[in-house]
């Protein structure tokens, strides 16, 4: 039986996928604003997606970005998240930048869970791993093909190895080139959920013919979905609301 993810009231990997939407203000005074809007949303956890941010280089001013966010987000969990350009983010900063940002904001205390992607030196993913667990900060091992989707088995390996490297939540994204292509993103999380992972794990395709494994996580073993609010942060995520009321039935009749 795999185990629970408890970030604050939240528990990822029981029940309905849970929701996460992305915040990607490039300036403080957006940030606030988006922050502020989430508040009124049927969410559950949010993501920062600091490579938007336009002081993403100037960890003073990301901390006290943060703790704007912290506070405005109350008791909503918060994800912290670098997106690489090589995996579709906005920005590229060197490996010993990433860490040393990922590891001053888990030291904070005022993130839940901070995102490290999988394609990372494996001692820095390791180092990163420790520190966050060590300040009480949940990890998303991540992965990510803006531009195919890799064979069953090894979309399966890469999560295998996230699990493997001390990751709560690994995690895979693809990009679908044809229908069969979000079966196969579908099967490995089948797989990967019924017979390797001893945690929840979170998976999907891209664009408009990977929305179906946006909303179908419950039956195939994603735990957690993203959704957009005002803009999203990668193609194929649907609106929040629309995303609640269909995980609702599908959870209904499950
Ligand atoms: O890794 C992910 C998943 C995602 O890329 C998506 O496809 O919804 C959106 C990103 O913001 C997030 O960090």
């Amino acid at each position: 039986m795999a185990k629970i993810v408890k970030v604050k009231d939240i528990r990822i990997g029981e029940g309905a996928p849970k929701i996460c939407v992305p915040m990607v203000g490039e300036t403080l005074e957006q940030l606030k604003e988006e922050a502020a809007y989430l508040r009124t949303l049927d969410l559950d956890i949010v993501e920062w997606r600091v490579d938007f941010f336009e002081h993403v280089e100037d960890l003073e001013q990301v901390k006290a970005a943060l703790k704007e966010i912290r506070s405005i987000l109350a008791n909503i969990p918060l994800v912290f998240t670098f997106r690489s350009a090589r995996e579709g983010g906005k920005k590229e900063i060197n490996a010993a930048s990433y860490v040393k940002l990922n590891r001053a904001i888990a030291e904070t205390g005022q993130v839940d869970i901070i995102d490290v992607e999988l394609f990372n030196e494996e001692a820095d993913v390791k180092t990163l791993v420790k520190a966050a667990h060590q300040h009480k900060v949940a990890v998303i091992i991540s992965n990510h093909d803006f531009h195919k989707t890799p064979p069953k088995g090894e979309i399966i390996s890469r999560l295998r190895k996230a699990q493997e490297l001390g990751g709560d939540l690994p995690k895979i994204a693809v990009m679908p080139t044809n229908t069969a292509d979000v079966l196969t993103l579908l099967d490995a999380t089948r797989t990967m959920a019924e017979e390797y992972a001893d945690r929840p794990i979170i998976t999907m395709s891209m664009a408009g013919k990977g929305v179906v494994s946006r909303l179908t996580g419950e039956l195939f073993g994603s735990a957690l979905t993203f959704g957009a609010a005002q803009k999203a942060s990668a193609p194929g995520q649907i609106p929040v609301t629309e995303l609640r009321e269909i995980l609702t039935v599908l959870h209904r009749h499950a």
